[in-house]
């Protein structure tokens, strides 16, 4: 029975890593979040500041976090701290943030993804082959989410952008407005917000009078938390140092 940490446990995310866990060999012994709460889906709530003296105390091997930036490096520093391995699902960092985060896996095993989804992983496989084949056609990216959401674009969007990157040298135009005529190395990049929507992405290449849609939509929560809830299983005993979720699920 792995014995998990949940960072920012009031929240979604949150939540739905309760709902999950309680499937597997898993058991979530604690959580964090700032708000003054005791006890959450059942759950003790300490405040991130104390978060170090809650790992020891209630002897979790691992974190997993959706939460926000802030609050995920006060945890990355207790797991440090105490030795704890830490699943990192939040996003919305900053280069500052990133940094931290790389020392902190110095220290102990860390593995941060921006989606969960094995969808997702496939997704970004074959955004790198169809860039690569179709190497002139026009790029545009999309994604929707919850009206709750905070950072925009999404991390996914991001880590779709950046595996273009590695393949084109384009541009990122955030959203158009006015005259705006397309440069030929451009990527637009759209972010809408609406009701509950899970989240949504998806990258069009358009030329030669054809368009490839390549799309991905989670339909509910526990997507993510089944990802980061596989993560941390293998993820706790390994060396200290950054994985990626690509390994887990070339492992599963
Ligand atoms: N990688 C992935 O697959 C996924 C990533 N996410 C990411 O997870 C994050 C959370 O998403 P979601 O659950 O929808 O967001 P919510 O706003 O619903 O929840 C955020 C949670 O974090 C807590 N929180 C806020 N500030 C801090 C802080 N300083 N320290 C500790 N906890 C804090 C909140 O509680 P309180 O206000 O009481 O502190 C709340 O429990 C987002 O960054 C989102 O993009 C979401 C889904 C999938
Ligand atoms: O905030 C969310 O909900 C989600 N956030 C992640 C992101 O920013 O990409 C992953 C997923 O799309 C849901």
């Amino acid at each position: 029975m792995t014995r998990v940490a949940v960072n920012g446990l009031t929240g979604r995310m949150g939540g739905a890593v309760v709902e999950t866990a309680a499937d597997r060999d898993v058991e979530v012994v604690v959580g964090f979040a700032t708000s003054d709460v005791e006890r959450a889906h059942g759950v003790p709530v300490v405040h991130p500041d104390e978060a170090a003296d809650a790992l020891r105390e209630y002897d979790a091997e691992v974190v997993v976090d959706f939460a926000a930036p802030e609050g995920a490096l006060t945890v990355a520093d207790a797991c440090a701290e105490t030795g704890v391995a830490m699943v990192v699902g939040t996003t919305g960092f900053d280069e500052d943030g990133l940094d931290h985060l790389a020392a902190v896996s110095a220290e102990v095993p860390l593995l941060k993804a921006s989606n969960f989804s094995q969808g997702i992983q496939v997704l970004q496989r074959l955004v790198g082959e169809a860039v690569r084949a179709l190497d002139d056609y026009d790029l545009e990216l999309m994604e929707s989410h919850h009206n709750g959401k905070v950072d925009a674009p999404s991390g996914t969007a991001n880590s779709i952008l950046a595996t273009i990157q590695e393949e084109r040298d384009v541009d990122p135009v955030y959203g158009r407005e006015g005259h705006a005529p397309r440069d030929e190395d451009e990527i637009g990049v759209f972010a809408r917000r609406a009701g509950d929507i899970r989240g949504e992405h998806e990258l069009i290449l358009a030329g030669n009078d054809e368009v490839l849609s390549l799309s991905h939509r989670a339909e509910d929560r526990g997507v993510f938390a089944a990802g980061a809830l596989d993560a941390a299983t293998w993820l706790v005993g390994r060396d200290p140092g950054q994985y990626e979720f690509g390994e887990v699920v070339d492992a599963s």
